[in-house]
């Protein structure tokens, strides 16, 4: 049912007529609500046809705001270019796990195998 847009589709719309912003992973077109956004329109262009996800949270916006959003929605983004951060936490998480378990099956190994972790990376 939900449209797959690419990053490079969203790029191209980056202008206060034609304007274009992801919110986790979602594609919103907010041309239409530039002028009546509470944040004003500094704020929304200045992540035009980019990812504001970021942004967006850090100003808390309220759950009014989430329902305002549905409005805008026009697709999701590409699932080839839906940023993998997980690799990158699971190769954290794959250390502290480590730590974890160590912990669990006592003292002996936890001082030998954090150590070799940190060492390697
Ligand atoms: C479709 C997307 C968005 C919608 C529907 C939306 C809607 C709203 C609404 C309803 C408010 C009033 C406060 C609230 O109810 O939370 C607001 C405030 C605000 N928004 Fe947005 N917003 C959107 C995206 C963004 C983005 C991407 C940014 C930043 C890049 C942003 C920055 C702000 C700021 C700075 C305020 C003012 C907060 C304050 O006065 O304390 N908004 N927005």
């Amino acid at each position: 049912m939900s449209k797959e847009i690419t990053l490079a589709t969203v790029k191209e719309h980056n202008k206060s007529n034609d304007l274009w912003i992801i919110i986790e992973n979602k594609v919103y077109d907010v041309t239409k609500f530039l002028n009546e956004h509470p944040g004003g329109e500094d704020s929304l262009l200045s992540v035009a046809g980019r990812d504001g996800t970021k942004d967006f949270i850090d100003v808390g916006h309220s759950q009014d705001a989430r329902n305002m959003m549905k409005k805008y929605y026009i697709g999701d983004l590409a699932a080839s270019d839906i940023k993998k951060k997980v690799p990158l936490n699971t190769g954290l998480a794959t250390s502290s796990d480590t730590e974890h378990n160590t912990e669990n099956t006592g003292p002996s190994n936890a001082s030998v195998v954090p150590k070799q972790c940190c060492i390697l990376h």
